[in-house]
């Protein structure tokens, strides 16, 4: 099967330095980033705490990047506006956040947003059947959300191939999140990931050449690995 979506790949903030944090966007932008991967967390839904869309919306004028909004928040739904209003592009809410998938990926679209699903390492293909012609974009967690920095989970890959199958010539982005290096990153555009989020392994070595470097590399190991 040839898989036809781009590469893209997405550098997740929560491994930059959040005290130059508009700087530090600007700077991966340079580097080559085509989405900039937002993580929001709850301290409920995940057990780690991050920022939220007052946040995001400074941070906006930084970049013409794509903002690719992950949110590890539940329940979800009455936050949908200010993040769309705050400037993102792409909204990803978890399959668990709740209470009504189907009415969360309605809103996110509403709002004139591209929707996404996110499944947890443990969560089963299946939800996306049920949602497949509401979303612009799937995300397979390759670690338990929460924390950057985790190793990469080899088992989700089969799931991704899966995901892969299921979407065929739908204009679906595959996205994979967690532990992404060029050594995982092999596997994961095997499996069909064309999103691909890195955190640790872009923001690595703090300076905008090393940045340039590790997205070129991340690419390269993708680019040249698919499907
Ligand atoms: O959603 C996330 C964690 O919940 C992050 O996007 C992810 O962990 C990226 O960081 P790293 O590449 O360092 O694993
Ligand atoms: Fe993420």
């Amino acid at each position: 099967m040839t898989s036809h979506r781009p590469i893209k790949i997405a550098p997740s903030i929560l491994a930059s330095d959040y005290s130059k944090l508009g700087q530090e966007i600007r700077d991966v932008t340079e580097a080559g980033a085509d989405w900039i991967h937002l993580d929001v967390m709850d301290g409920h839904f995940v057990p780690n705490i991050s920022y939220g869309p007052d946040v995001i919306a400074k941070l906006r004028p930084h970049t013409d990047a794509v903002f690719d909004c992950h949110l590890m928040i539940s329940p979800v739904d009455m936050y949908l506006e200010s993040f769309a209003k705050a400037g993102c592009d792409i909204i990803t809410v978890h399959a668990e956040a709740g209470p009504h998938l189907h009415r969360s990926l309605q809103a996110v679209r509403n709002l004139g947003k591209k929707a996404g699903i996110a499944l947890n390492p443990a969560t089963p293909m299946n939800i996306v059947e049920q949602v497949i012609d509401m979303v612009d974009l799937v995300l397979v967690m390759s670690v338990n959300p929460g924390f950057g920095g985790q190793k990469f989970i080899h088992s989700v890959t089969d799931k991704m191939a899966d995901i892969h199958a299921l979407i065929g010539e739908r204009p679906i982005d595959l996205e994979v999140d967690g532990g992404v290096t060029t050594e995982t990153a092999v596997d994961c555009a095997k499996a069909g990931a064309n999103a691909l989020v890195a955190g640790s392994a872009v923001f690595k070595g703090g300076t905008i050449d090393a940045y340039r470097d590790n997205i070129n590399a991340i690419r390269k190991a993708a680019e040249t690995n698919r499907p």
